[in-house]
């Protein structure tokens, strides 16, 4: 069997319109415009591109775009406080810590500090538990996992009764609220991590197979059930020698070129998962101006 490509682009760009055209809507119905506020510490690479990526989307679907770039030295308390201005502005319906942040600074403490409404990360303890409750008409999700689940269900349906889940990875961003969305669906869970034994026979028990782990092309191909889907969250950078000296490229959690001969369908990396992300990051600023402004939210 050779796999279909998920194309997690093309997915992202229906999304993204389909946002920008509940926007323009808000903005008729209340005269209000999204607004999202980013806020990076330090200088890690990475995130650098992500912060950049997610500006220029932003922009793009109509919204108010605000990046606070702040020295790696800043204190928690400073942090905090513009944190809480950021809460009391009516302006903004988003805020974004970007993860991880340097030193000294506590990611719980900071995550708390941001208002449950305007959390479009889905990371504070309020929407975890919301998530983990099924209250899912007031939760902000985070945003990997649903961008993977709506890639889920644009291949398998929204009802995925019967079927066998494993997810790689337990982490609060992706591997649990992933986990959660998959048994909301009626699938049959199961989440493997790093003292799971025999992950290879458990990953060959899944119809969905998840990969959320950051270590490169861990999953092979014989670990993945014939006709599986295949959702691979990872993204990791590896060196590239053949595209010359010190160069990288991006591979996921999974070996893509084995699993292609097993799965059903899989998503890339680049272009699968990463994409989804940041337009369910559009989507969820969106939710949450509609709720702000009292009226009901659209669904994505
Ligand atoms: N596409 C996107 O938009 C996004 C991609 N990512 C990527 O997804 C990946 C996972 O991210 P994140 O969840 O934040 O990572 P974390 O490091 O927080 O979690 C990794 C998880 O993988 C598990 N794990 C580690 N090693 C093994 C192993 N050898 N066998 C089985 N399980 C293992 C860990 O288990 P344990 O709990 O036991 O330690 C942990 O639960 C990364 O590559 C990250 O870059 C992340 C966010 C967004
Ligand atoms: N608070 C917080 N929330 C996050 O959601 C968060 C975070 N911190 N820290 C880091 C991870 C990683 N992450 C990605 C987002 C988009 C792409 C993405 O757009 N990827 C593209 C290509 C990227 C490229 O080429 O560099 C793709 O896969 O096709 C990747 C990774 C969000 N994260």
């Amino acid at each position: 069997m050779v796999a279909a490509r998920i194309d997690g682009k093309a997915a992202a760009a229906s999304v993204v319109e389909r946002v920008k055209v509940e926007a323009a809507r808000l903005s008729e119905a209340s005269g209000v415009r999204p607004g999202l506020a980013v806020i990076l510490v330090g200088e890690d690479a990475a995130s650098q591109v992500y912060v950049a990526n997610k500006g220029k989307m932003a922009e793009s679907c109509g919204f108010r775009s605000l990046t606070h770039r702040l020295p790696a030295e800043t204190s928690e308390a400073d942090l905090i406080a513009l944190i809480e201005k950021l809460n009391a502005d009516p302006a903004i319906h988003g805020i974004l810590q970007q993860l991880p942040l340097p030193g000294p600074l506590d990611a719980r403490r900071v995550i708390a500090a941001i208002t449950p409404e305007k959390d479009v990360d889905g990371l504070t303890v309020i929407n975890a538990g919301r998530l983990a409750s099924d209250v899912l008409d007031e939760v902000l999700l985070p945003c990997t996992p649903a961008g993977a689940m709506l890639l889920v269900r644009q291949t398998l349906g929204d009802d995925l009764s019967g079927k066998s889940a494993v997810v790689v990875g337990r982490s609060q961003l992706v591997g649990k609220p992933m986990a959660r969305l998959l048994l909301a669906a009626n699938a049959t869970v199961t989440v493997a991590h790093s003292r799971t034994a025999d992950l290879a026979a458990v990953c060959r028990s899944a119809d969905i197979l998840v990969a959320a782990v950051g270590r490169p092309q861990m999953i092979r191909g014989d670990w993945v059930k014939d006709g599986a889907v295949v959702i691979d969250v990872g993204i990791n950078r590896v060196p590239a020698p053949e595209k010359g000296e010190g160069k990288t490229r991006l591979v996921g959690d999974v070996a893509y070129e084995e699993a292609l001969e097993h799965a059903g369908a899989i998503t890339p990396v680049p272009g699968g998962v990463g994409p989804m992300t940041i337009a369910m990051l559009m989507a969820n600023t969106v939710i949450a101006a509609y709720r702000a402004a009292g009226l009901p939210a659209p669904t994505f």
